[in-house]
């Protein structure tokens, strides 16, 4: 069945875990990431219409719905058109991939419209086919290789950010070496105990590069840890970080604590797959 107006999430998307394995001959690198989402993000609405954009919400006054915005290349890339309504509730460039992830959800919900999928949506962002699937997954290349994984336990989530932006070719370009090794096998995860030990033995190897352009991402991550994280890291190419609580209460607590800095925090939890509407 199709729809004449569709409502889509845009989850926020969290690198858990990224190694940097190599570089292409085009100055992109090759990733190996245990991607997750969020329980919160960006919400796009669209209905039967010429292509137009508008942009709401907390973060719009940072984006412009110009022709370059990843919703309206998304549709262009689809051959749709449709009136899009970008609710901008994610930092813009924040290592979660907000673009990316309304990238994706326009191409859903053309999907659900009737439209067909594009072909290499990837070329809209090395993270839109992992945003696409919008569930847990290994992803691998520059981002089109995507094998999803077993659900990962509820798990509490705080996520904040410092209201830097740090551009992403920036943090590529500061990276030290790029040839490290490819992340552990990842098994099915318990329980939380058994995600943060995983999650030990691994890196995100853009966080040394984005802490020397952005030092306040320190801060962040030592104030996640003080306020009872069991596991706090940077996400993507930052600034966003995230902690991993035990409890709903306690990353709620968090979340205001984070909040008396002036930074942008929000408490929410490790999303389940995303079910059609
Ligand atoms: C680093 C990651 C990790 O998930 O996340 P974010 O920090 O953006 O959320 C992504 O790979 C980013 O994906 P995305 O934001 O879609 O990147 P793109 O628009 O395709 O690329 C932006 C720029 O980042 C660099 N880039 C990106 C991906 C990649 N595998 N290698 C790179 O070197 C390139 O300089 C490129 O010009
Ligand atoms: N709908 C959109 N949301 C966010 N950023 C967008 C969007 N469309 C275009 N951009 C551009 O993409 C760049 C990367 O933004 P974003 O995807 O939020 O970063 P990240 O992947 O690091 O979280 C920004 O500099 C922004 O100007």
């Amino acid at each position: 069945m199709t729809h004449d107006a569709v409502v889509e999430p845009a989850p926020a998307k969290l690198n858990l875990a990224l190694h940097v394995t190599g570089r292409r001959g085009d100055g992109y690198h090759l990733l190996d990431s245990l991607v997750a989402f969020a329980a919160t993000g960006d919400e796009v609405q669209l209905s039967l219409g010429p292509l137009s954009l508008q942009v709401t919400g907390p973060f719009a006054p940072g984006l412009a719905a110009d022709e370059d915005n990843l919703c309206l290349r998304a549709a262009r890339l689809a051959a749709a058109e449709a009136a899009i309504v970008l609710d901008k509730r994610l930092p813009v460039a924040s290592g979660i991939g907000g673009g990316s992830a309304d990238a994706a959800a326009v191409l859903r919900g053309l999907a659900r419209m009737g439209h067909a999928l594009p072909d290499m949506p990837e070329r809209l962002g090395a993270d839109v086919p992992v945003c696409l699937l919008s569930a847990p997954a290994r992803m691998r290349g520059v981002g089109a290789i995507v094998t999803p994984l077993p659900a990962l336990p509820p798990v509490p989530v705080v996520l904040a950010n410092p209201g830097v932006a740090v551009a992403t070719p920036k943090v590529f370009g500061a990276l030290e070496r790029t040839d490290n090794p490819p992340l552990p096998d990842i098994p099915r995860f318990a329980d939380l105990a058994a995600l943060i030990g995983w999650l030990r033995g691994t890196r995100n190897d853009l966080e040394p590069p984005a802490l020397r352009l952005a030092p306040v991402i320190a801060r962040v991550l030592a104030a996640l840890t003080a306020q009872g994280a069991g596991f706090a890291r940077m996400s993507g190419s930052g600034a966003t970080c995230f902690g991993l609580f035990a409890a709903a209460a306690q990353a709620d607590k968090a979340a205001k604590a984070l909040k008396q800095h002036g930074w942008w925090a929000v408490a929410t939890e490790l999303a389940p797959p995303l079910r059609p509407r």
